[in-house]
């Protein structure tokens, strides 16, 4: 169905044009004002008795979304009235959304959508987004006709196993897919219109969601091995057929699928994994800002990353890129990381090691001479033995970065690196009081969701949120704007010198590593910018562009602003 259709009057202002009837349009959120429909809107369109006597300007609304908004007492009751009010108008979500991103960001984003994911079957309003499950697969084209919108460019999908630090989610981790869309269009002006959420719901192996009659997913155990793969290549060749240049944005898959996925289809339909590349290079910017805070070079630091999924592996690689640009080889780069997981240092002789930790694997004679208790490293033990300088945690394990661990890191530099990026709140590997406390206040901390300013001795130190966000929307306007053919590592690493050289000097002499949220918009430019222009250099671009690219990015960006409406003729 087509809602409407933009288009520009004789002086060149747009708006837009609709055959629908004026009920419908106070029911779709793309075309709903709400109070704000015209005295002639209301005319046209037969809404004349059946809205309230005043009309509204979008201030007035937000400032009454606004009280709305403050009269709910828990978060996650917050988050369902914002969804609501997205479901209701798109421009007024959008708006709200503008006027108090940095309060309203953890509601839409980490951490209550963690909660929202969870409750998922418990606060479900309307439809959002496309829902591909064991018994619709065979018809997927015909779903894929059936989209809201016929120009889908952007789409965010989940097979929900690995949501965040919280796990296998089943049907629920849909709310992610449409939190990450939002900040899209919040953060780098994509129109609502061509994103869509995509549930893989591929099952799930959480006996409590099977059993729980009110769980809203297929009811079956996780898809696996031929039969999953079956399916993710249903999609995504029935995407290729419908919608041949949407960027498709990998989200929350865990694990070896995350990169299995990634790679087959990365040379094949413009797309990334979020939580591989996007983390990446978030973590290497903040890592860079960190290095122009304390004046210590990249190539000098030693890292443990502690936890070896998708987010550790995809940082590990990124700070690998990172450091061969300091002229560093690959070999040398990889020998100063020591990835950890559940069962400690990661060594090549490991029995059954996974495929994808194999790269950064460390050969056993580099631990050697180590002082050990066990026959594995632990955490603690690699900091002292190898003089660790930066810890970066993606494990999803509360408290990980304990006082021992990083008092130690504290005794190697005098700049010691903390980013506990692991999400929700609940989930971090430290809290940036204590870490501030254990080291006199000289750690450089960073953390995955957001957490208040910490006052220290009189010193007041910014906590910057080192999370995927400053990336996947900025990177998203440059690919779709160039119509890129290809996300490639290089645009990842062009995203995160750009990003690093963005915080002010001010926050970076607190020690602030990452811009305030409130700076999204711009960050998210500069950030696309900086993917436009690698994409022209290797050759990936499907679209010639002006040269002053920021006024071409300003004047494409879709705004929260509500357009006349007038009837097709
Ligand atoms: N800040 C960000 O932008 C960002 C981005 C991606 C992921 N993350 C966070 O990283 C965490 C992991 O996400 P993922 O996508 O990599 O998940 P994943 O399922 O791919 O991997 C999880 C990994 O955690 C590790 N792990 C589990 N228990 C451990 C333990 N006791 N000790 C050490 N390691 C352990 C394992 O190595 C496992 O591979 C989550 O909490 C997620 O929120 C943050
Ligand atoms: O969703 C986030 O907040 C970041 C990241 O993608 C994650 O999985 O934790
Ligand atoms: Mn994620």
């Amino acid at each position: 169905m087509k809602q409407y259709e933009k288009k520009y009057d004789a002086d060149g202002r747009p708006y837009l044009e609709t055959s629908l009837p004026g009920l419908l349009l106070t029911r779709l959120p793309l075309l709903n004002k709400v109070t704000s429909f015209t005295r002639e809107e209301r005319e046209e369109f037969g809404l004349m008795g059946l809205l309230p006597t005043h009309v509204s300007s979008l201030e007035e609304q937000v400032t009454r979304a606004y009280a709305n908004f403050k009269s709910f007492k828990t978060d996650l009751e917050k988050h369902v009235y914002l969804r609501a009010l997205q479901d209701r108008s798109e421009v007024l979500f959008y708006a709200l959304l503008d006027a108090h991103i940095q309060e309203m960001m953890p509601i839409i984003y980490t951490p209550t959508v963690a909660q929202a994911v969870e409750q998922f079957s418990r606060i479900y309003r309307f439809p959002r987004g496309l829902v591909v499950n064991p018994e619709n697969i065979d018809r997927i084209d015909a779903l894929l006709e059936d989209t809201p919108f016929p120009d889908v460019q952007l789409i965010v999908a989940t097979d929900n196993e690995g949501i965040l630090g919280i796990g296998d989610q089943g049907f629920g981790g849909l709310a992610i897919c449409i939190g990450k869309l939002s900040l899209y269009t919040a953060a780098a002006g994509i129109d609502p219109a061509v994103t869509l959420p995509v549930e893989l719901d591929v099952g799930t192996n959480r006996q409590d969601l099977l059993d729980d009659p009110l769980y809203l997913g297929v009811r079956m155990k996780r898809l696996e091995g031929q039969a999953y793969d079956d399916f993710i290549h249903r999609f995504v060749t029935a995407l290729q057929r419908r919608f041949p240049r949407v960027l498709l944005q990998w989200e929350d898959f865990s694990k070896q699928k995350a990169f299995d996925v990634l790679e087959r289809y990365r040379d094949v339909v413009p797309s990334l994994n979020d939580d591989i590349q996007g983390t990446g290079a978030v973590v290497l910017a903040g890592l860079l800002a960190a290095s122009k805070r304390s004046q210590q070079p990249l190539t000098q630091q030693t890292f443990v990353i502690h936890g070896a999924g998708a987010g550790g592996v995809g940082v590990a690689r990124q700070i690998v890129r990172g450091l061969q640009l300091q002229g560093m080889s690959v070999e040398a780069a990889r020998e100063r990381i020591y990835l950890i997981d559940s069962k400690g240092l990661i060594l090549k002789d490991r029995k059954g090691l996974e495929p994808y930790k194999r790269e950064l694997a460390q050969e056993p004679s580099r631990v050697a001479g180590w002082k050990l208790q066990g026959a594995i490293p632990s955490l603690l033990e690699t900091v002292r033995e190898a003089k660790v300088t930066v810890l970066l945690g993606l494990s999803g394990q509360r408290g990980a970065f304990g006082e021992e661990v990083v008092r130690e890191v504290a005794k190697n530099t005098p700049y010691p690196v903390v980013f506990a990026l692991s999400n929700p709140t609940a989930n971090s590997e430290a809290i940036p009081a204590d870490v501030y406390r254990w080291t006199e206040g000289r750690a450089l901390v960073a953390t995955g969701s957001p957490f208040d300013d910490v006052e220290y001795e009189g010193a007041l130190y910014p906590v910057g949120q080192g999370n995927n966000a400053f990336i996947f929307p900025g990177l998203g306007l440059g690919v779709l704007t160039c119509r890129a053919k290809r996300v490639t590592d290089g645009m990842l690493t062009a995203a995160a010198l750009t990003l690093s050289e963005f915080v002010d000097t001010n926050r970076l002499a607190q020690g602030g590593l990452y811009p305030r949220m409130d700076r999204i918009h711009t960050a998210s430019k500069q950030v696309a910018i900086a993917v436009i222009r690698q994409a022209v250099k290797e050759g990936v671009c499907g679209e010639q562009l002006p040269e002053d690219l920021e006024a071409h990015l300003e004047q494409r960006l879709w705004k929260p602003v509500f357009l006349p409406i007038r009837k097709a003729r």
